[in-house]
């Protein structure tokens, strides 16, 4: 399992050491449409945005928001948290390094240890109060970096508890009734959420550098903001890796595997990973959601009956979790009820630098 590596202090690399280089397939391996589709935008004030939703979330698994009202002096603010954490030295980072068995804190991407190349990037995570950490990071200003991550996630739950009314509602259920643990007012107040800040350095060599290895998400939804340096794909079935470019004031909102079990399959949980730049860094914020810690998720009633049997027994975000810790891109299968599926994506042919067995 996890082998602790110190983090190498990226700036002081002027090439790429072997350990880091990936053996990428080339492009040609799909058809040259693949710079014709581009993942959907959503308007979340149009009348038809529910649709819109129905349609990405089926089709896609990913779409881009705007006019979500999360207020934009907030981007601003937990990019410059975020960018004053990564640009401390790496010994400061590493008094908040993620223990072996901890989820919170500075380290390499989680998913590193199915790999056996590195990945070009840095992350901090946070489930609950940032504080511990931060004081180790920033003794005396961490106040006010918590105040930044606080707000942060107050307007991502508000928006969070939006997406999943739409996203359940172009598929006829509706939070009030159909989902209990929504909250009387449908609110999904009970809901939790772990954040985390992704920073991918420029890097000498980017074409056989891997910023985020191909993954999906274990939430119901993820929302990432990502700052104006491109690098995020997403993997289309039969066409290839689709750019999702940055636009400013935009979220990308991703389905993550809760979501494809809850949906009985029908939004698919999607691929993506995050390429690295030559000259320029990139910084991207996830808000991962998914329900609160005694929640069984599993195919919804509605969606299931004699010609569309459950396809997923029941799991809580923990469990999962551990599954995914586990077995990666087998983590879905693992819950699999005993239903052969047709079409799932193998994340093997799409991540060659994946360790075997
Ligand atoms: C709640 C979580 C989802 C996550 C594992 C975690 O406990 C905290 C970090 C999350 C993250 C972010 C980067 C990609 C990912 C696959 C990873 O390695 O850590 C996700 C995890 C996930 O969704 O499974
Ligand atoms: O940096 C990105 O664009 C992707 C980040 C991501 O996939 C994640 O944090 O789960
Ligand atoms: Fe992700």
């Amino acid at each position: 399992m996890p082998s602790i590596r110190p983090h190498p202090d990226f700036t002081s690399l002027r090439e790429l050491p072997d350990s880091y280089a990936w053996n990428h397939q080339p492009d040609s391996d799909y058809p040259s449409s693949a710079d014709a589709e581009s993942v959907p935008i959503i308007d979340l004030t149009d009348p038809n945005a529910v649709q819109a939703i129905g349609h990405a979330c089926k089709t896609w698994g990913v779409f881009q928001v705007i006019n979500h009202g999360v207020p934009t002096h907030l981007f601003d603010m937990v990019e410059s948290t975020s960018r004053d954490l990564f640009s401390l030295p790496v010994n400061q980072k590493l008094k908040a390094a993620r223990s072996p068995d901890g989820i919170s804190g500075y380290g390499f991407a989680r998913i590193s240890s199915f790999f056996s190349k590195l990945m070009w990037s840095e992350g901090f995570t946070i489930v609950g109060s940032p504080q511990e950490h931060f004081r180790q990071l920033w003794p005396h200003n961490y106040i006010n970096h918590c105040d930044v991550i606080k707000e942060y996630k107050q307007e991502m739950k508000k928006l969070a508890g939006r997406l999943m009314c739409l996203m359940l509602g172009s598929l006829g259920i509706t939070a009030e009734q159909d989902i209990k643990w929504a909250g009387p007012k449908a609110d999904f107040n009970e809901a939790s959420a772990a954040l985390q800040l992704n920073y991918y350095p420029a890097c000498p060599d980017p074409d056989r550098a891997m910023g985020l290895a191909a993954h999906t998400d274990s939430t119901l939804l993820t929302i990432l903001y990502q700052n104006n340096t491109s690098g995020l794909q997403v993997l289309r079935e039969g066409v290839g890796w689709i750019k999702v470019p940055p636009i400013p004031d935009a979220l990308v909102i991703n389905i993550g595997d809760l979501m494809h079990i809850l949906s009985n399959a029908s939004f698919p949980s999607v691929l993506h990973r995050a390429m690295v730049n030559r000259t320029c860094h990139r910084l991207s914020i996830a808000y991962l959601y998914g329900p609160s810690s005694s929640v069984k998720i599993s195919p919804h009633p509605k969606l299931v009956g004699p010609s569309q049997p459950p396809l997923y027994r029941p799991v809580t975000w923990n469990e999962y979790l551990d599954t995914k810790a586990k077995h990666f891109n087998k983590a879905l299968s693992w819950v699999r009820a005993c239903v052969p599926l047709k079409g799932m994506v193998d994340v093997n042919e799409h991540n060659n630098s994946l360790k075997v067995g």
